[in-house]
């Protein structure tokens, strides 16, 4: 078994890859988790087994829910994890002199074959206090993980979230492109953002690599740079365009997209909106047409969106409907979005009237430019005929929260429950190893997460539970679910006997995110003022939690 694992994160007979950045090795970690694992090894209690909880205290945006995004890294780092020779000596030099030997062989034999890990699935909506992670091991090993782990969690969820957050705002016909690499936080940044913001709901992104990784579809368009590195159509050489059946050939784009320009000029519905229009716009739009006959869409806001770029598109769009094709359509990357998109529709549904051309009004308008979720519901307020949005900048840095701050935490060391106090009522944590189920109501909505002792008996369907707030006292409710889920699964075995959850294709948990997120009660999902959703904890885990505060908290003197 050892041998397996530090070959080829075998487990359960199933192979686990490393993981997708080659920068997640165990040295990803935080110095002071060395330090402690030498402290753990000098005083012989390395191998004392711990539990550990990951989880988040408070959901992020203002929200009431979080997606959870990250699993299949964290056991990806946990299957492979095994230091080279060459990261034992950097680990020697960084460490003060004094530290014996024996340790950095120690950390030579060191793998996860002992550490079990408990998770939420990838994709869950999930909340504040519940663990979504549960990692039990050698009391060293387990230190090791935990700043990759947080790492790992942190930010996959928290831009999952944003992203899921969109979404809501957008509404579910609208396509949901993730345009950010550029302005992501470095490469990693770039990539973790473009996997989790389609696990959130996104349909597609821009960024090559990430398709290729992950197997999310690619998408588009094209930059103003295109359309200003043309003069004149002077510049196109080979103007000809076969029709889209094979049958003829058009020897001239470029005159018959002008042909078209008069006509639209002179039509009776779209007389006197405009003159003249950029003839380098036509270029650029014309030669991108020879280029993409069969999916032609065009920026058009490089000069003058109704002055030049939606009649110059259409131009070229009827001329490649005269060779049996079909343009896509048009992205707006500046102005007022909502007017633009009106006027834009406006001009479309003319030209089919006009010319005759069935599905023209129904041309695909994208929009971008600095788009987050109030500006979307700002569009959405005033009226809009955008039909899909590309996003950047404030979805994949997720500009209005920096950070979900996920916390590593010990809840059980040698079978001993343990908790940390604090000032702060919501920073105390959840003592002892746990389980915790997700319970349904009548209506079929989740009601309320509960968390209960390792040893307690499960909640049942149709059996009432009284639910407590952690802290508390007065808050409190019965609850009859009407479906029970279980919700830590085991996705890492160790050396038990546990069977292991498999970890599904990025598809599927993006499937299962959705399905979830659809399934939630709509005031918790609220952009204003949501309905907190309710976190407990059984009655029994709710005294002992009590009787272990006030055990362990110190009795004040006053003088
Ligand atoms: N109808 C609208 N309602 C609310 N916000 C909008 C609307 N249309 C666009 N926006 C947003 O307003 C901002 C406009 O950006 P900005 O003031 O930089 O102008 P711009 O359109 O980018 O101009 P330019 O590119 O010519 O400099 C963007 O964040 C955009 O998403
Ligand atoms: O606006 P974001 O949400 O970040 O989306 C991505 C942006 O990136 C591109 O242009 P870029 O911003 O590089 O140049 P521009 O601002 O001059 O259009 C694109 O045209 C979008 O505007
Ligand atoms: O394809 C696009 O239109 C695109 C891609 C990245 C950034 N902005 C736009
Ligand atoms: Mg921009």
């Amino acid at each position: 078994m050892d041998q397996q694992v530090k070959e080829n994160g075998n487990c359960s007979g199933r192979v686990v890859e490393g993981p997708t950045n080659p920068m997640v090795t165990p040295l990803l970690t935080d110095l002071y988790q060395f330090t402690m694992a030498y402290a753990y090894w000098k005083a012989n209690k390395h191998h004392e087994r711990a539990v550990f909880d990951l989880y988040f205290r408070k959901n992020p945006f203002g929200g009431e829910y979080t997606v959870f995004a990250g699993l299949e890294e964290c056991i990806r780092l946990i299957a492979n994890f095994k230091f080279t020779e060459d990261e034992i000596s950097f680990i020697r030099e960084s460490l003060p002199g004094s530290c014996e030997d024996g340790f950095f062989n120690y950390l030579r034999g060191l793998d996860c074959s002992e550490v079990e890990v408990y998770s939420i699935a990838e994709g869950s909506v999930v909340f504040p206090k519940v663990p979504l992670l549960r990692i039990e091991g050698p009391i060293a090993v387990a230190q090791l993980l935990e700043t990759p782990l947080v790492n790992l969690v942190n930010y996959a969820s928290l831009v999952a979230t944003n992203a899921a957050r969109h979404r809501f705002v957008a509404g579910k016909s609208k396509m949901l492109l993730e345009f950010g690499l550029r302005r992501a936080q470095g490469p990693d940044g770039g990539i973790s953002a473009s996997k989790y913001c389609y696990l959130g709901g996104f349909d597609a992104t821009s960024n090559v690599a990430a398709g290729r990784l992950f197997g999310i579809p690619l998408r588009g368009t094209h930059s103003h740079a295109f359309v200003s590195s043309y003069m004149s159509p002077d510049e196109i050489t080979d103007k000809s365009l076969r029709s889209a059946d094979g049958s003829s050939s058009c020897e001239d784009l470029v005159s018959l997209a002008q042909t078209w320009l008069s006509k639209i000029q002179w039509s009776s519905s779209l007389r006197g909106i405009f003159g003249e229009t950029n003839q380098s716009e036509l270029a650029a739009f014309t030669s991108y047409a020879l280029a993409f006959p069969i999916s032609f869409l065009a920026l058009v806001d490089t000069y003058d969106v109704m002055r030049s770029g939606i009649p110059n598109f259409c131009a070229v769009a009827l001329a490649l409907n005269d060779l049996g094709y079909k343009a896509v359509g048009i992205r707006l990357d500046s102005g007022d979005l909502a007017y633009l998109s009106c006027e834009a529709r406006k001009f479309f549904r003319a030209i089919e009237k006009e010319f005759g051309v069935p599905g023209f009004g129904k041309m695909s308008i994208t929009a971008s430019n600095d788009l987050n979720e109030e500006t979307l519901d700002a569009l959405n307020k005033q009226g809009h005929e955008v039909d899909a949005y590309g996003i950047g900048t404030y979805l994949v840095t997720c500009y209005a929260q920096a950070a979900l701050g996920c916390v590593f935490k010990l809840v059980e060391i040698n079978n001993q429950p343990r908790i940390k106090l604090s000032e702060d009522v919501s920073k105390v944590s959840i003592p002892c190893k746990k389980r915790s189920y997700r319970l349904y109501g009548r209506e079929g909505y989740p009601l309320v997460d509960i968390m209960t002792g390792e040893n307690e008996p499960s909640p049942k369907v149709g059996e009432r539970i009284l639910c407590r707030h952690p802290f508390n006292e007065s808050k409190r409710a019965y609850v009859v679910p009407q479906q029970v889920e279980e919700l830590l699964k085991c996705y890492w075995p160790g050396s038990s006997d546990k069977p292991r959850e498999d970890l599904p294709p990025l598809k599927d948990i993006r499937d299962r995110c959705i399905k979830q997120l659809e399934r939630m009660r709509p005031d918790h999902m609220r952009r204003l003022n949501p309905t907190p959703y309710k976190v407990s904890v059984s009655a029994k885990l709710y005294d002992f939690i009590h009787f272990l505060w006030l055990n362990e908290a110190p009795v004040g003197e006053l003088q």
